[in-house]
């Protein structure tokens, strides 16, 4: 379409930008990730498929077929382990503006103690189909769950139309669901690192912590939690 004129300008990636042919290249203008977008009822097929990248990024297909491409430098297996924490705990961070601005629009409060609970049983339920412990679980969740709500608390502006709280939920416990999953698959890496995981927080959840609450949150991630496991294979789905 920008060969024939019927349109001005396209958004592209840095990779592919670069194989075009007379074109003005502008930008980059954001760090952007790209990600797969699945429905949020496409939990198993997601975590097939982080498993697998995970396993590639390990074996080293991964950044083969990066360099080979040209891609990137070669990430450390310790930095792609914590950029998949990190991501993960963005995300989630991320609906809370929305979850307060439909709370405030519902005149709801920000704690809701019924849904914590539900929050801490399906951390258990999770943690102990991967294998983690269950403790551990729920303290990382009751702390998730305690920054939410300072984010809330400072973001009930966001523009939420068309948004509902059941909906929202179902986006939040997503991302929930891929959080211990990750840890299972990184532990045993990040053990071994115990600087990459708070570098890569510091510098990615800026937006939504202060040093302060980073440092609790680093308390409940490996390898200060989760501290006795070395990576584990998911059990097998009887
Ligand atoms: O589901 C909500 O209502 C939220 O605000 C999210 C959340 C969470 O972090 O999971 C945070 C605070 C509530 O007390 C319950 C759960």
């Amino acid at each position: 379409m920008l060969e024939t004129g019927r349109v001005d300008a396209v958004i592209s990636d840095t990779l592919e930008a670069a194989t075009w042919d007379d074109v003005a290249l502008l930008g980059p203008f954001t760090q952007d990730r790209k990600a797969m977008a699945l429905p949020l009822d496409h939990v198993e097929l997601r975590d097939r498929i982080d498993d697998w990248l995970a396993a590639r990024e390990t074996d080293g297909w991964l950044p083969q077929q990066r360099q080979a491409l040209g891609a990137q430098a070669a990430m450390a297996p310790e930095q792609v382990c914590a950029e998949a924490i990190s991501a993960n705990l963005s995300q989630r961070f991320s609906l809370m503006p929305w979850v307060a601005a439909v709370k405030r629009r519902e005149s709801l409060p920000i704690i809701d103690p019924a849904q914590e609970a539900k929050v801490l049983a399906q951390a258990r339920a999770m943690a102990a189909r991967e294998g983690l412990p269950e403790n551990e679980a729920a303290r990382l969740f009751t702390v998730l769950m305690e920054l939410s709500k300072s984010i809330q608390a400072r973001n009930g502006n966001a523009e939420a139309e068309g948004l509902g709280l059941p909906e929202l939920r179902l986006a939040v416990a997503g991302v929930s669901s891929a959080l211990l999953p990750e840890i299972r698959r990184y532990v045993g890496i990040l053990a071994d690192h115990s600087e990459m995981l708070e570098t890569t927080l510091r510098h990615d959840l800026g937006e939504w912590l202060d040093a302060d609450k980073v440092g609790s949150l680093l308390e409940v991630l490996p390898p200060r939690a989760f501290g006795s496991l070395k990576s584990k294979p998911r059990r097998a789905v009887q």
